[in-house]
């Protein structure tokens, strides 16, 4: 059965993928900063089938640490999803620390986790192994005011070629680019509706809109070194 390791499972997109596997009888192993009720729920649910490991801060080396403290292996499929959306700081010293974070979350913590993957794989147990990570339309378009964010999806869409040529033919590595699928509560009505109107769908999709592109990335083994953007037609109105 596949084991899958998720990055920022403790809410939205990284919830639903925990639900939408275990309910599948996949073995999920869920990193997040801190463990919560939905993620205590969902292992009471389905107590074989869900491990919680908590990285506080995601730096890459408490992420080894973490994985190796769990005793985490044999794992299949790697879904880099940790991220964190933040218009650039003002203050100088402070867009410092960070674009140093983003640069954490985005590039350094995708790149660990899939070096620390490629060595645990074994092609002469699994058919083949699968890496995932969520980018953004705004590494091609950044979004205004957020350098920090847009430059360090770009830097993971690199990282993802990059990946797929060194650990081919036995991982595939792709990345999703979502466009305005799930509003965070912050943004308001407003906000909503000028993002909206420029998407040819007009229309907030909800996390199904990636789980479909995730299990059509993992269904086709002829797929690797691509992005899939899934942002009802934004980045072309952009
Ligand atoms: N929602 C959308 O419309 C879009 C989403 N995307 C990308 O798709 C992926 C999933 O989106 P979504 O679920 O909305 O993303 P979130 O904003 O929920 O972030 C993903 C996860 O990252 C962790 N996280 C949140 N804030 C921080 C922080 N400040 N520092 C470190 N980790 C943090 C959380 O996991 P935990 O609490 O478990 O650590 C969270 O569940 C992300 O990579 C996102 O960039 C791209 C474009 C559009
Ligand atoms: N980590 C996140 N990244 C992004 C989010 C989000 O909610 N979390 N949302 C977007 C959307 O494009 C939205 O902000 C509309 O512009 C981009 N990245």
């Amino acid at each position: 059965m596949p084991h899958i390791l998720i990055s920022g499972a403790g809410r939205r997109f990284g919830l639903a993928l925990v639900e939408h596997f275990v309910v599948q009888g996949y073995q999920v192993t869920a990193m997040t900063r801190e463990s919560n009720l939905a993620l205590q729920d969902l292992t009471h649910q389905f107590p074989a089938h869900i491990n919680v490991i908590e990285c506080i801060d995601y730096s890459p080396d408490s992420a080894l640490q973490v994985l190796q403290d769990a005793g985490v292996k044999n794992v299949t499929v790697l879904i880099n999803n940790a991220s964190l959306f933040e218009a650039d700081k003002d203050n100088q010293q402070d867009a410092q620390a960070q674009f140093m974070n983003m640069y954490k979350v985005h590039m350094a913590l995708p790149a660990t986790l899939s070096h620390w993957f490629a060595e645990q794989f074994n092609p002469a147990a699994f058919k083949e192994g699968v890496i995932i990570n969520l980018t953004d339309i705004y590494a091609d378009n950044p979004k205004p005011q957020h350098m920090y964010y847009s430059a360090t999806k770009a830097g993971l869409e690199n990282l993802t070629k990059s990946l797929a040529k060194q650990l081919a033919p036995a991982i595939r590595v792709n990345s999703i680019k979502p466009g305005a699928i799930k509003f965070l509560p912050e943004h308001s009505k407003g906000e909503q509706h000028a993002v909206l109107k420029n998407s040819l769908s007009g229309v907030e999709a909800g996390f199904a809109a990636l789980l479909k592109t995730v299990d059509y990335i993992l269904d086709n083994a002829f797929v690797s070194g691509t992005a899939i953007t899934v942002d009802g037609g934004r980045s072309i109105v952009l």
